[in-house]
């Protein structure tokens, strides 16, 4: 099953075939580097190296404009303007939860296909999806017309989900941030869903929002006391997220609004990040307000 829009057809292409590839890379590059990302966190050596192997394959695609990551603070200009064009932005999250690498768990790579020059509105994104490096490696892509999940191996994609849908009944939630940094309404919230709902929580993102996707429920990374704006990259995680559980049938919040409405500043913003089933994040909406 392929994407009818030849562009985001090699995008998805790229990222599967480089996944198996990723995967292999992740052993001995598990240390860190003496450097910081545009958002002040050491990086680790596999999020160097991820990137500089998405970003010379992704920037190489005609009709690819630009090329943006989580682990640089410049936007790569590879082709034509997204704004005047008809190029698209492909914002990536080379790793999702390296920190993971040493506990060896989960993690991901995340990717957004934007139509509209970076930073952008989760709204103007054609695709988005993730891979999760889980036991075996799989891959969910989102676009206007679909929202399937593959197994990949080798390069190959086989279909496992034709149409990923956010089961009706929740089941599992995870919440990032310490409790005692969980501003008091968020706290009250996290309660009641606390007696609700069964603790997943791993640590990363992707595969986080995947329990989501598979059993029902919420992940939530909020503002904290300490930092009101939450730890999540809006162009690199919470638009891209935010669209395939949307396009999933559920909804996304930046804790007033859909993740997909949000005016970007800066390239490297962060924004509290909610999604989960429709219900639950209307709660935390009047939880909020
Ligand atoms: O360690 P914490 O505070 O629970 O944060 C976990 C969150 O941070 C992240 O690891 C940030 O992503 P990166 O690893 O891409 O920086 C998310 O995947 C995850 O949801
Ligand atoms: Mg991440
Ligand atoms: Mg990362």
């Amino acid at each position: 099953m392929t994407v009818s829009d030849p562009v985001v057809e090699s995008v998805v292409a790229t990222i599967s075939r480089s996944a198996t590839e990723i995967r292999q890379g992740l052993i001995g590059r598990r240390g860190t580097v003496d450097e910081e990302n545009p958002s002040g966190e050491t990086q680790a050596e596999a999020d160097v190296w991820a990137d500089e192997l998405l970003g010379d394959r992704l920037a190489a695609i005609d009709g690819v404009g630009q090329y943006a990551s989580e682990e640089r603070a410049e936007i790569v200009d590879c082709g034509d303007d997204p704004s005047s064009t008809d190029a698209y932005a492909v914002a990536v999250d080379p790793l999702d939860g390296s920190s993971n690498l040493k506990s060896n768990n989960a993690m991901g790579t995340i990717f957004g296909v934007y139509d509209a020059a970076l930073p952008a509105r989760g709204d103007t994104l054609v695709a988005a999806g993730f891979v999760l490096y889980g036991p075996i490696t799989t891959m969910v892509i989102a676009t206007d017309e679909l929202i399937t999940e593959y197994e990949l191996s080798g390069g190959e994609r086989t279909v496992v989900d034709r149409d990923v849908t956010l089961p009706a009944e929740p089941v599992v939630y995870g919440f990032g941030g310490r409790v005692p940094d969980w501003p008091d309404d968020f706290r009250a919230y996290a309660r009641e869903i606390e007696s609700e709902l069964k603790l997943r929580y791993g640590g990363a993102l992707i595969g986080d929002v995947n329990q989501v996707l598979t059993y029902g429920g919420t992940f939530g990374y909020p503002g904290l006391e300490s930092r009101p704006e939450g730890k999540l990259r809006l162009q690199f995680e919470g638009n891209p997220i935010g669209y395939v559980v949307e396009r999933a049938g559920g909804r996304s919040s930046n804790g007033s609004q859909s993740l997909l409405t949000v005016e970007p500043d800066d390239l490297h913003d962060r924004t509290p990040v909610h999604v989960g089933n429709e219900e639950l994040i209307d709660r935390l909406e009047d939880a909020l307000a």
